[in-house]
């Protein structure tokens, strides 16, 4: 069998190829390396040291933070919510934390042993306290906020307020309608929290969660003015015919009502976005690029069912493994993935340039295609699973049927969550290849029959003792998902 010995770029390692067969374990590494180098760009430590600093001078000090100087005397407080607020409130204090007066932050209760540790108090109730203080205020935002800000106006109680959510989500309203319910019954959320804190500064450090990174819906933007009326409120409570009981009676007050300090003001605040899933891949392809490979960032909001995303994903390795490998199928594969990708509604998604530019190419032998955002998946089987490994296994069985266009090339596939977390399993997500369902029904595995029970999780555990399993722990982070696609051109055989 013929030995080939390539080297891919100066400072890459020699890396040898027995014949046809080639070392997946390289394209894995590579893409674990390019997942976790997308993570690390968005780690609360880099993501503040990269947002806040503080200027001594004299005997004064400014906090330096959004291009705008702000000065410190002994007025810094900070006030948090969010999953990820435990490490960007470490991640701060270590930045000013000479210069903070109190703090606040609310998460989940599961961290809350780590705050003992700490030596820290968290209470979710702000109003109280934020009131009384015209202070400076450094506002931590990250996504799973809005669970922790429980704070009903009155004289709705929380109860209330819960009974008409799932009134809304049970009658089919969009989560877009849910959140702006959500926002306009709340003290705090929709910008309740910076009108109770006017005319106190308020900055605030948002890490986002959601495609399109709009501040209003992170976290139900709570020192973000709401871009929905009270009249747009009453007409969503109407639509889903909610009018009439009780307690929709008292919310319909409370929305006519309009916020409890009158009309919005927010010339005090500064909404500041210093994570996203767009800054996590913009690492990644950095990184990619660093490994030898051409980046293409394709897009950082990935949306839509898991079963039509992974047939996307499959026909594009397809295609750059064609061009690449210069396959007579090229031309018709390019049609195919630009007919699906029209239908796929990604926004600001320019695919036919982005393949030019890999044409274009001169000497190009390795492409890394990125991607960031969230799929859906319907739960069908009592398996454990998640988006991810899901995705990931059915991009594995799109090859399996139609492998066209990559005989000359080696593909890799990952997909990961960016907390670390893949549905409720111990995974962040998972790795594939094109000859993954051939191998796995070789062991005896059924794949297909593992997706019809939503079992990707125990799908990946047990094919090759759980070595496609992208496994990094819980990360503190979240800009939901990250895919990396790498197709790399085989050595030619001498
Ligand atoms: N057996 C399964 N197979 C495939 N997907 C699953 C399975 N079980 C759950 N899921 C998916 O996992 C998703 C939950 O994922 P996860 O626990 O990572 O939370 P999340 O939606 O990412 O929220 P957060 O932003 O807080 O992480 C659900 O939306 C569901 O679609
Ligand atoms: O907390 C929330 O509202 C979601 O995670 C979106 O940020």
């Amino acid at each position: 069998m013929a030995r080939v010995l390539r080297i891919l770029t100066p400072h890459r390692l020699l890396r040898c190829y027995h014949g046809t067969l080639w070392n997946m374990a390289n394209l894995q590494d590579d893409a674990q390396q390019i997942f976790r180098s997308a993570v690390s760009a968005v780690l609360p430590p880099r993501m503040l040291q990269r947002a806040l600093s503080v200027r001594e001078r004299g005997g004064s000090a400014v906090l330096e933070c959004g291009g705008r100087e702000i000065p410190l005397d002994n007025n810094l407080h900070l006030v948090g919510f969010g999953k990820a607020v435990l490490g960007m409130a470490a991640a701060a204090e270590r930045i000013v934390g000479r210069h903070l007066v109190g703090g606040v932050i609310s998460i989940p209760q599961g961290m809350q042993d780590s705050l003992q540790r700490a030596e820290r108090s968290s209470a979710p109730y702000f109003l109280d306290w934020i009131t009384n203080l015209l202070f400076l205020f450094l506002v931590l935002c990250s996504g799973g906020g809005s669970a922790l800000l429980p704070a009903p106006l009155p004289p709705l109680t929380l109860q209330e307020k819960q009974t008409i959510s799932q009134q809304l989500a049970q009658r089919g309203a969009t989560i877009q309608e849910l959140n702006t319910i959500r926002r306009a019954l709340s003290s705090l959320k929709g910008g309740g929290l910076a009108r109770a804190a006017y005319p106190a500064q308020v900055v605030t450090l948002i890490l986002s969660d959601v495609i399109g990174d709009d501040l209003e819906v992170i976290a139900s933007g709570p020192t973000v003015p709401s871009a929905h009326s009270a009249v747009d409120c009453l007409q969503i409570l109407d639509k889903y015919n909610l009018s009439g009981s009780g307690s929709v009676d008292t919310a319909e007050v409370v929305i006519s009502r309009g916020p409890p300090e009158g009309p919005n003001r927010f010339s005090h605040v500064h909404n500041i976005l210093i994570g996203s899933n767009l800054i996590a891949l913009q690492e990644a392809e950095r990184e990619s690029q660093r490994l030898g490979y051409l980046p293409l960032l394709l897009s950082n909001a990935i949306s839509g069912d898991v079963t039509v995303v992974s047939r996307f994903f499959a026909l594009l390795a397809r295609v750059i493994a064609s061009i690449l490998g210069s396959d007579p199928h090229q031309a018709q594969l390019e049609q195919e993935i630009l007919s699906l990708a029209s239908t796929m509604a990604i926004p600001s998604f320019n695919l036919a340039k982005q393949l030019q530019e890999v044409k274009k190419a001169s000497n190009i032998h390795a492409v890394c295609a990125l991607f960031g955002g969230e799929t859906t998946v319907q739960v069908r089987g009592e398996g454990k699973g998640g988006r991810n490994q899901e995705l990931a296994l059915r991009v594995a069985m799109e090859w399996q049927q139609s492998p066209e266009g990559m005989m000359e090339c080696e593909v890799l596939f990952l997909s990961g969550g960016t907390d670390g977390q893949d549905g409720p399993t111990e995974a962040a997500g998972a790795s594939c290849y094109p000859q993954l369902v051939a191998h796995a029904m070789g062991d005896g595995l059924d794949v297909q029959g593992s997706l019809n029970a939503s079992d990707s999780n125990g799908f990946f555990s047990q094919f090759q003792k759980g070595r496609h399993l992208l496994v990094t722990g819980l990360t503190g982070t979240n800009v939901m998902d990250v895919q990396v696609l790498l197709v790399r051109r085989q050595a030619k055989d001498p």
